[in-house]
């Protein structure tokens, strides 16, 4: 008998969903199920066959099976959440709100009937509300719903300063702390060239630019796709965070996490530094901010909060 595969199931088989199917199988992370809404089930069907017969060419062995069933998704030790309408040029992901809790409440309720001790991370936007949205409905552990913006924020912000150096992205750390949104606050302070702090290479007005960049990232990308918004990066990011849970690697990765007191904040789903493991986020990095830190968390957490009475 060999190893038990694990088992990962994908809701909405979007421009991230798919892509995020793709990225899991070709990593061998487990086999995959790709779900979406049943008058979706033959696309989704026809993109899980189209993987599963690139399989052999790049000699992936991970199963992938598209369903409108969530039978077919009974016993997954991982389910990424990317159901839900995207924005396009002119709106902003708070705008979403409302269409995207009601498809969090339903694809929740059906994911945690067959998969009751599941992890699950989530992506559909706007993220730190879906997040805490699909924390309530189901019933798990703080630890076991975590939310995707940080690695893709601190991606933009890598490949950006990278560019800025001509640099190789690899040498390249930072991280973002706060909410998906506008707001969201890049930590300078943390953020180095092959252990080289920043500011030593790069000057402030062109950091202050990388920022801004960094801050509106996501709306250079749907104004240019002009009908939709970012998938590969994100769907590179929700990769990175399944490997980390699957492999019980203890990786330290930016994650939207519950908080109740850290960095002040209570009841909220917000961006922060974690350790994320088997058991979904092991811990919350607690960092010293300066005052100006702290305000602009303040401004960016008092964002979130606004979607969330929304909701209420
Ligand atoms: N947190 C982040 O960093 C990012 C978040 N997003 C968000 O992810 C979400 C998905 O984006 P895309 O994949 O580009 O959109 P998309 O429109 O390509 O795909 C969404 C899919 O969800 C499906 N769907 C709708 N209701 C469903 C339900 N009840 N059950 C199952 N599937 C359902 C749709 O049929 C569609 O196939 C959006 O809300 C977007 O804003 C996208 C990129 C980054
Ligand atoms: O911008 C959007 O609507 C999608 C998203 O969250 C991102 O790409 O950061």
């Amino acid at each position: 008998m060999g190893i038990k595969r694990r088992k990962i199931s994908v809701i909405g088989s979007g421009f991230t969903g798919a892509t995020t199917a793709l990225m899991l199988a070709q990593k061998e992370l487990g086999d995959v199920v790709l779900v979406d809404i049943p008058d979706m089930e033959d696309p989704t069907k026809g993109k899980a066959l189209d993987m599963a017969e690139a399989a052999p060419v790049q000699g992936f062995d991970a199963a992938v099976q598209g369903t409108s069933d969530y039978e077919d998704t009974q016993g997954s030790d991982l389910v990424i959440i990317t159901a839900g309408i995207a924005r396009k040029p002119g709106m902003s992901r708070d705008d979403l709100v409302n269409t995207n809790a009601k498809i969090m409440k339903t694809v929740t309720k059906d994911i945690v009937k067959y998969s009751p001790d599941t992890t699950i991370v989530v992506l559909t936007n706007p993220v730190d509300a879906m997040t805490y949205t699909v924390y309530k409905e189901s019933g798990l552990p703080k630890e076991r719903v975590i939310g995707q913006s940080g690695v893709l924020d601190t991606a933009r912000f890598r490949a950006f300063v990278a560019e800025e150096l001509n640099l190789s992205v690899k040498d390249i750390t930072g991280f973002v702390l706060g909410g998906h949104g506008d707001d969201m606050v890049p930590m300078i302070r943390y953020s180095y060239a092959g252990g080289i702090p920043l500011e030593k290479l790069i000057s402030k007005e062109r950091l202050d630019e990388i920022v801004a960049r960094t801050r509106t990232g996501g709306g250079e990308i749907v104004n240019l796709l002009g009908n939709g918004s970012a998938y590969y990066a994100p769907a590179a990011s929700l990769t990175v965070m399944a490997e980390a849970i699957l492999k019980d690697q203890r990786r330290v990765i930016p994650s939207i996490a519950y908080l109740e007191g850290e960095y002040g904040y209570s009841d909220i789903y917000l961006g922060v530094p974690t350790i994320l493991g088997g058991n979904g986020i092991e811990e919350i990095i607690e960092l010293d901010l300066t005052a100006e830190e702290k305000s602009q968390l303040d401004k960016s957490a008092d964002s979130v909060k606004n979607v969330l009475r929304i909701l209420d």
